[in-house]
């Protein structure tokens, strides 16, 4: 059986300024013990004006913590006026950039098939997406929360080899628990998790799909961590309001103490 080493990460959305990036990051650094490291990956993904700085933060300090991305083109370069390449967050070193977050489903009409081209831009520069998908709360009251999900996963998977699919990261976020303070119960959220798992088995190998990080999102706090955490196929969230408390982050990826 393999063991996937949980993967905490802070989704900042469109808060904090480099400047207070800077604190904040230096204060989960203050907090975060090697053991936490040793314990659980811990990643944020900062506004694209942050991450130079975090970069120097991060290399300057020698931190262990990650950082990424929340979104990228899926060009690599040329006229796509506002849009930030994989290679130009390559070179900022960014291990991480998420990649379909409902947000950019909702509000930048965002297909499966761009989806999917930022899934293999984000490959084609050395970068490690989280791939984003759930459902809607219509969807999810007919019942179609299941169907729905495995569709996006298949979607933005396409043609993706297996070498590649090995290391991404799918979070499974239902939309009506985003941000509303109404978090999926955990048992739900592990029901489509472990239904994501199956259909990487199915789409590559059982091997591959043992070894791929499903985080959960939505409405994650220290208060309810554990109990999401105790779940089979989930191995991680992907958190939002709260990873914005570097405190309240701490413990989120001290789950173990909740
Ligand atoms: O969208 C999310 C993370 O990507 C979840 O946001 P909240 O944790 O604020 O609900």
């Amino acid at each position: 059986m393999t063991t996937r080493t949980p993967i905490m990460a802070g989704n900042w959305k469109m808060n904090l300024n480099h400047l207070e990036a800077i604190a904040h990051v230096q204060k989960l650094a203050f907090a975060l013990a090697d053991k936490d490291y040793e314990a659980v990956e811990v990643a944020v993904l900062p506004p694209f004006t942050d991450l130079r700085s975090v970069q120097t933060l991060v290399d300057g300090d020698k931190l262990k913590i990650k950082y990424g991305a929340q979104d990228l083109s899926a060009h690599d370069s040329g006229a796509y006026t506002g849009e930030i390449s994989g290679a130009m967050l390559a070179k900022l070193k960014c291990t991480y950039v998420a990649v379909g977050h409902s947000e950019r489903r909702q509000y930048h009409a965002e297909t499966d098939e761009i989806v999917n081209a930022k899934v293999k831009a984000a490959y084609k520069h050395g970068l490690t997406p989280i791939l984003c998908v759930g459902e809607e709360l219509d969807v999810r009251e007919a019942g179609n929360h299941v169907s729905h999900t495995l569709a996006q996963v298949e979607g933005g998977l396409k043609d993706l080899p297996a070498e590649q699919a090995e290391s991404v990261v799918i979070a499974y976020e239902p939309v009506w628990a985003i941000g509303t303070g109404k978090v999926c119960g955990a048992e739900d959220a592990q029901e489509v998790c472990a239904a994501i798992r199956g259909k990487l088995a199915e789409l590559y190998t059982q091997e591959l799909a043992d070894q791929v990080r499903i985080q959960y999102g939505g409405s994650v706090k220290s208060g309810n961590v554990a109990e999401i955490m105790a779940q089979a196929d989930i191995d991680g969230a992907l958190v939002g309001g709260a990873s914005l408390d570097a405190d309240e982050f701490v413990k989120i990826v001290r789950f173990r103490d909740q």
